[in-house]
């Protein structure tokens, strides 16, 4: 087996909030006096057992809550980053969604200084890393809007957006006007989209949302038009195995769509969407795969998928590749 650790990859699928494990988890509550359900962190590991994506958004949610302060975002930020280094991760292109700490209370200047400071901290010590904010899609179109001009003084800290949470009931067409603003503002732009959505979903982020990337896509296999037309257009599509395993978007590994994408020549690249809930980094996502018998020339194309997915220029691009060309060490 492969220690995929060891080999440089982007992570492009990957939620900030996410990444709050246990550990900072109860150390945060401490900090700021907010009551759990447990201070182990084995115990609140154990209870990460989810029937769908609805049964985590609530854990998720709530856990949010001991989120207040800039140093807190910081050290979240930090902690990831952290991680994805470990993890062999050369680029990193993470959501934030700021959105559920505005409501409980929290100064917008403190999400985006505590996160781009770690970020800024990254990238002196040579990872290439930017934020990407997203819009949780169950809140509606008219507090996406509004997040979306609350951001406008942050701007330079932001490459793009997407569209998370509650997929069913919230299609992307929702959301085509403040997109196109995003896109007028020169952001990128990525969505959410056939996770638990059918294929409808993920035809709208392109044709309405106008999106570069899809994350997750799983239920675009339902359509052979749309498989189509997302290989032809080269549209990456960002899946996350262990996230679509622990919240049964998927059966079994064994049975994963990301093998029938490759076979229809769709651009898919691998994540861990929010490894402290999940089972692991983008390192043991990559680990899964190949246990249940992803060959290396597919495995390889994934990485190699995930630099041409990056939202860098080609300049960066062509570092990036030359880096992970390199041999380890
Ligand atoms: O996988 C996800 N899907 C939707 N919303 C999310 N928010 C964090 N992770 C996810
Ligand atoms: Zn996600």
């Amino acid at each position: 087996m492969t220690d995929w650790s060891a080999v440089p990859k982007a992570e492009i699928h990957l939620h900030l909030e996410g990444a709050l494990e246990s550990e900072l988890l109860v150390e945060l509550a401490q900090r700021n006096g907010v009551p759990l359900p447990s201070y182990d962190p084995a115990v609140l590991d154990a209870r990460y057992r989810f029937g769908d994506l609805q049964d985590f958004l609530d854990v998720y949610f709530v856990n949010l809550a001991v989120m207040r302060t800039e140093q807190d975002f910081h050290d979240l930020a930090a902690l990831y980053l952290r991680r994805a280094r470990e993890a062999g991760v050369v680029r990193a292109e993470s959501f934030f969604n700021p959105m559920v700490h505005v409501r409980a209370g929290v100064p917008l200047e403190a999400v985006m200084h505590g996160y781009a400071g770690a970020f800024a901290d990254a990238r002196r010590d040579g990872l290439s890393c930017a934020l990407v904010l997203d819009f949780t899609r169950d809140l509606g179109a008219e507090a996406a809007d509004e997040m979306l001009t609350a951001v406008a003084p942050y701007r330079d800290l932001i490459i793009g957006v997407g569209l998370d949470s509650t997929e069913i009931g919230y299609p992307p067409s929702l959301f085509r006007d403040v997109f196109a603003r995003a896109a007028a503002n020169g952001l990128h732009r990525t969505c959410h989209a056939g996770e638990e959505g059918d294929a409808e979903y993920v035809r709208q982020a392109l044709d309405d949302l106008g999106v570069e990337r899809v994350d997750h896509g799983l239920r675009a296999m339902e359509d052979p038009e749309l498989v189509r037309r997302l290989a032809d257009e080269q549209i990456a599509v960002n899946v996350c195995p262990l996230s679509n395993v622990a919240l049964r978007a998927v059966d079994r590994m064994e049975v994963h769509p990301v093998f029938a994408m490759l076979e229809a020549g769709i651009r898919v690249t691998v994540s861990s969407d929010d490894p402290a809930y999940f089972g692991g980094q983008v390192d043991a996502n990559f680990a899964a795969l190949e246990q249940v018998g992803a060959t290396e020339e597919q495995l390889a194309a994934i990485v190699a998928n995930s630099f041409a997915a990056a939202w860098v220029d080609d300049a960066e691009r062509a570092e990036l590749e030359v880096r992970s060309a390199a041999p380890a060490g």
